[in-house]
């Protein structure tokens, strides 16, 4: 039997929700009233600090929680990584001389270090997210180098895989989350050392001394030369590397897999180029041993040079995120329980009625067959999206009833569906299917998100590549559109421009207006919308006509004219893309 939800949303033209003839209408509705209560009053002590309850452990846990998430700046959201790089350290080499029988003082047979591993970067279409690269990378070390010629093996070179989208920027120097590379890193270590402390430990850095020998060579004017010599190309290697990273940093922007394709006439032994990816950081070369510094002078030099540091670099992975839609709200509009129910509940976002819930941007796909039927709208057991503690109560208390032993399973579910309507979700959809376009749902935005405020507003960067920008707003709160003013401003304040991509306006919470059945109360909604619908003609013109539509997320409904237009939205944007 159908059943109203509310009077206000009827009353704007909306359906009814259908539901099984064992659900009981009255208990449903006492549920509506108690749990959006609950939800305006948890989110007011929210966003009050002074007002929140700092003795509950849950609120506390989770205010800590998005502090931290806050501080990050952005580096912690899936699409968005700062990942320091270091190539191997060359191996040292060797001081060693010649020994065998009736040779008692051969030749210094000390090998050379080998080189360090270099860090290379690939993009792969088998990675969507950027969750499995790590923070820290570091390819292995050059081996050292042995007695009797024997040179230190190269380190392995190391491959940091990514999805495609991913931009790859290097750190500038002045950027405080860039970290220090070797040669400042060596500098500090010094701090607080004296004159000579320093040169001691400088040394140690670079030299190897052959045992017991390290107080006589440095006395020596053949080492002092040398020692001349190697301070002269690290001070030459300094300078270009500056020079480098000011005049050519790394920037990538990798969008296609690079399939390698060897000529099959090549020789055989030639170097498969570019199989590794792109060359971000190189390994050190691997210090020399001690034959490289015989001459007339010296016949027995007794040291050698360590190796090379690696190259240091601070790259920002950024991952262009390819939703079609993405959502713009405070928090507890009801984005995430938007994308739920968008989606028949498949996207697995948390819901909550506390502000800053989602701290990741996530990702729904939402499908809609010929006659505009989108695949969520089908769910049976996804009409209602509540909060999701609430489901996993329902859930549990269900299985503790031991319900959940003769349900049906999603298939046979979809089974009786599609012999009731002709449609039904999963994978029977796939025959329907016509049209799909993904959507995203964000972290909350608040006014001075741009002053990081809140969770600041480096997550818009998931949408900059969105072909349109959907605005919701809670309709429940007493003057939404000044949220919706507050929305568009710290759009503009991201990106200048930015504004321009939303073309819809959704009144989320519409089942709450007139729910409790008095004619005044579906008036003052109607005259809310009213004004709602003014404030957008007037205010955000630039945008071209946007519609306001009001819809209950958590109930369902009105959400077929929001996919017919969020769908005409994407193929407007797709259509201009091609030509
Ligand atoms: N009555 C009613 N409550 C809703 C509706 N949509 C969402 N809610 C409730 O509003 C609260 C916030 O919902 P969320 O979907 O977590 O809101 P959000 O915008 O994702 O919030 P953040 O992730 O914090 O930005 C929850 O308690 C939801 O159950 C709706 O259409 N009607
Ligand atoms: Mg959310």
């Amino acid at each position: 039997m159908p059943v109203p939800i509310g009077k206000f949303l009827p009353a704007v033209g909306e359906c009814m929700l259908l539901t099984s003839p064992a659900f009981k209408p009255t208990t449903f509705c006492r549920r509506v009233a108690f749990f959006s209560c609950s939800a305006t009053l948890k989110s007011r002590a929210i966003y009050r600090d002074d007002e929140s309850d700092w003795n509950d452990p849950e609120e506390y846990r989770r205010r800590r929680k998005t502090e931290w998430k806050r501080r990050q700046g952005g580096q912690s959201f899936l699409d968005h990584l700062i990942i320091n790089v270091r190539g191997g350290k060359g191996g040292d080499g060797c001081a060693a001389f010649h020994r065998e029988k009736w040779v008692p003082f051969g030749p210094p047979s000390g090998g050379n270090g080998g080189r360090g591993g270099d860090v290379y970067i690939l993009p792969t279409s088998e990675l969507t997210t950027l969750s499995s690269v790590a923070k820290r990378v570091r390819a292995d070390n050059g081996g050292n180098g042995m007695g009797e010629w024997q040179n230190g093996k190269n380190g392995a070179p190391l491959i940091i895989r990514v999805p495609l989208g991913t931009i790859v920027r290097q750190l500038s120097r002045d950027d405080p989350r860039r970290a220090k590379d070797e040669w400042e890193a060596e500098k500090e270590s010094l701090d607080g050392l004296d004159a000579d402390e320093r040169k001691a430990k400088m040394r140690d850095k670079r030299w190897v001394h052959y045992p017991r020998a390290s107080e006589s060579n440095v006395e020596r004017d053949t080492f002092k030369e040398a020692e001349q010599v190697l301070l002269k190309q690290e001070r030459e290697r300094r300078i270009a590397r500056r020079m480098k990273e000011l005049d050519e940093p790394i920037y990538l922007d990798l969008d296609h897999e690079e399939v390698v394709e060897i000529a099959p006439d090549a020789p055989l032994g030639q170097p498969r180029k570019g199989d590794f990816g792109h060359l971000i950081a190189s390994g050190g070369v691997g210090g020399v041993g001690n034959p490289h510094f015989l001459s007339q002078e010296n016949r027995s030099p007794k040291f050698a040079t360590r190796g090379h540091e690696g190259e240091r670099v601070t790259l920002s992975l950024e991952l262009k995120l390819l939703a079609d839609i993405g959502l713009v709200g405070f928090p507890n509009a009801g984005k995430s329980t938007l994308l739920r129910a968008l989606t028949g509940g498949r996207a697995k976002t948390a819901v909550a009625g506390y502000a800053f819930t989602t701290l990741n941007p996530v990702v729904g796909v939402v499908r809609v067959a010929e006659d505009g039927t989108f695949e969520g709208g089908l769910s049976r057991h996804g009409m209602i999206h509540d909060e999701t503690i609430v489901e996993e109560q329902e859930q549990k208390e269900r299985m503790e009833r031991g319900e959940l032993a003769d349900a049906l399973t999603r298939n046979q579910a979809s089974q009786i569906e599609a012999d009731q309507k002709g449609y039904s979700s999963g994978h029977r959809f796939d025959l329907m299917e016509r049209f799909r376009f993904t959507i995203a749902d964000n972290p909350g935005l608040i006014s001075k998100a741009s002053e990081n405020v809140g969770l600041g507003h480096s997550f818009l960067r998931s949408m900059e590549r969105s072909l349109a920008l959907v605005y919701v707003v809670d309709f429940s709160v007493p003057e939404p559109w000044e949220q919706l003013a507050v929305l568009r401003e710290e759009l503009e304040q991201y990106q200048p421009g930015m504004s321009r991509k939303a073309r819809m306006v959704i009144a989320n919470k519409a089942d709450l207006m007139g729910a409790d059945g008095d004619p005044e109360s579906v008036v003052e909604a109607k005259e809310k919308l009213r004004r709602l619908e003014e404030f957008v003609k007037e205010n955000m013109s630039e945008e071209g006509r946007m519609e306001v539509i009001p819809v209950s997320a958590k109930f369902s409904q009105n959400l077929q004219k929001v996919v017919g237009l969020m769908m005409s939205f994407v193929q407007e944007a797709r259509d201009k893309n091609d030509s």
